[in-house]
């Protein structure tokens, strides 16, 4: 970063997004991409290739064995891999600690519509008693719901709370178990695994005689490189733990 150019490591460099990361760091003129990992190759690779700033599209149950090894190693790391609950958030907080200088991002969406469709999202919850997530991927996702479904919820919760609004309204019935989704925080969530998606999602709030859905649709996985080179171009600037890509935007 000395002179001005990011060398960049990627670790899950055959995948769906992690090849589109490798296609974007290599056209960007302030990145040099040094290493592309990918499952069975030796991680040791970053460090001999002198990478400054890793990559991880990994999966849930690789990634924290990757920071570990990113950040004993002093390298920043920019975060796509969902799996991330509170438990594991603490964790990386821990080895920051031990690690001053070298910052980490955790990031449930990078495309800019997913992060205002969830900024909206939080916007609009304190104005309706009724609010649900639906979320759409393509059926080879690895987790459900979505990492960004349970950040939705999250955000919603905390806003709906901030207002003083109770519990959405669902009378207690009987059916079968998992009809009405998945309670994030208070919220019903609902995944939806169809082939042909990408990753896709609806927040659909209701008050008295009308509703109100917020709709966002990554059509390519293109959508999520912008962010992710955002990421790696301030995460130097930004030491230990940062939850969100819209700590490093001016959405204000
Ligand atoms: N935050 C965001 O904006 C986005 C997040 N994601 C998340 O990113 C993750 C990856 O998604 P996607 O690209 O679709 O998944 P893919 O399965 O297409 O890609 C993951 C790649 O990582 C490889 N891999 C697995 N373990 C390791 C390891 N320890 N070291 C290096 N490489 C490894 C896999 O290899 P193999 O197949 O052989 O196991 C595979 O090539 C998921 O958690 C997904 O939810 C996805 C899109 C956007
Ligand atoms: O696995 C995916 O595809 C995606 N994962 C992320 C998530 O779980 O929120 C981001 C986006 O939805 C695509």
């Amino acid at each position: 970063m000395s002179d001005g150019v990011v060398k960049v490591g990627v670790l899950g460099a055959r995948g769906r997004v992690g090849a589109e990361v490798c296609a974007g760091v290599e056209a960007a003129a302030d990145m040099e991409l040094v290493a592309a990992v990918d499952a069975g190759d030796d991680i040791a690779a970053l460090v001999e290739a002198g990478a400054e700033a890793v990559v991880d599209f990994t999966h849930p149950d690789a990634v924290m064995d990757n920071l570990e090894f990113c950040i004993d190693h002093g390298m920043h790391a920019v975060v796509g891999t969902t799996g991330f609950d509170q438990s594991r958030l603490d964790v990386l907080a821990g080895w920051l600690a031990d690690a001053p200088g070298v910052g980490v991002l955790i990031a449930p969406n990078f495309s800019i519509g997913a992060i205002l469709m969830m900024r909206f999202a939080a916007a609009a919850a304190p104005f309706y008693e009724s609010v649900e997530v639906v979320e759409l991927h393509h059926p080879t996702k690895a987790d459900a719901p979505s990492g960004t479904a349970r950040r939705t919820a999250e955000l919603i919760a905390a806003a709906r709370r901030e207002a003083g609004l109770g519990p959405v309204p669902d009378a207690t019935s009987t059916g079968l178990e998992g009809a009405r989704g998945a309670d994030v925080d208070g919220i019903r969530v609902h995944g939806l695994r169809i082939r042909g998606l990408v990753a896709h999602q609806e927040v659909i709030l209701g008050g008295p005689g009308e509703t109100l859905t917020i709709r966002h649709d990554s059509l390519d996985r293109a959508s999520f490189v912008p962010g992710v080179l955002t990421g790696l171009r301030a995460i130097g600037d930004h030491p230990g733990l940062t939850v969100g890509l819209e700590h490093f935007l001016d959405l204000d």
